[in-house]
């Protein structure tokens, strides 16, 4: 069974060497879109696959960190890099650029870290993260499956080359967020939200 949870984020970026010219020449912003799709085939205590609630914690605050923000990637010329990171407080580097395509299996990956990471207390069972779709625009969007998000043939995604800058981390319940995901410390569900 599938439940879908929706984000929403405001974000600057250039996606370089796609064939838009204004896409890949000018830093531009989009109003993004990100739909969460999870799957179980079990139901909780409360008869849900996985409470909306709890999507709005560690997940929503790992998405919140596009949010006002530049992505850049971490292969752009290193003179344009230097001049964002001086002049955007709030910014994402990645190891992919940031097209549509890139953010949905760059995100899949993030909150599948999270769910692999998050001790659920309600009887929620084998709850994953399916797919997310990431619209750009109103007319276009991009959708990535779990198989996307490993495809060797897309390009491997390293977790451990995205980097948050301190503007974002300081924004973060925990600032160290990131690092502890990464090294796959666990975070029990609350009880009661
Ligand atoms: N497959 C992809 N194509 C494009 C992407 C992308 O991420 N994946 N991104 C862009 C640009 O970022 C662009 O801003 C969005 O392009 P487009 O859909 O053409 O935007 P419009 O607002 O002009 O769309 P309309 O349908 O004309 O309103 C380009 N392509």
């Amino acid at each position: 069974m599938l439940i879908r949870k929706l984000y929403k984020f405001e974000n600057a970026h250039i996606v370089r060497n796609c064939t838009t010219r204004r896409c890949s020449e000018s830093i531009h912003g989009h109003s993004y879109k990100v739909e969460l799709i999870f799957s179980s085939e079990y139901l909780d205590r409360g008869q849900m696959v996985y409470d909306f609630g709890l999507t709005k914690l560690t997940i929503k605050e790992l998405i919140d960190s596009f949010d006002h923000a530049i992505t850049l990637w971490s292969e752009d010329e290193p003179e344009y890099l230097a001049a964002m990171k001086k002049w955007s407080r709030r910014w994402v580097e990645l190891p992919v650029s940031p097209s549509a395509e890139q953010y949905a299996r760059v995100i899949l990956l993030m909150v599948d870290l999270v769910m692999q990471n998050t001790v659920t207390v309600n009887e929620e069972k084998d709850v994953i993260i399916h797919s997310v779709r990431v619209h750009e625009t109103d007319t276009g969007y991009a959708e990535c499956s779990r198989e996307d998000a490993l495809s060797e043939k897309l390009g491997k995604i390293d977790l451990y080359a995205i980097k948050f800058s301190q503007g974002v981390k300081e924004e973060w319940s925990s600032p160290d967020m990131w690092e502890r995901l990464l090294r796959g410390e666990k975070i029990v569900n609350p009880k009661k939200i």
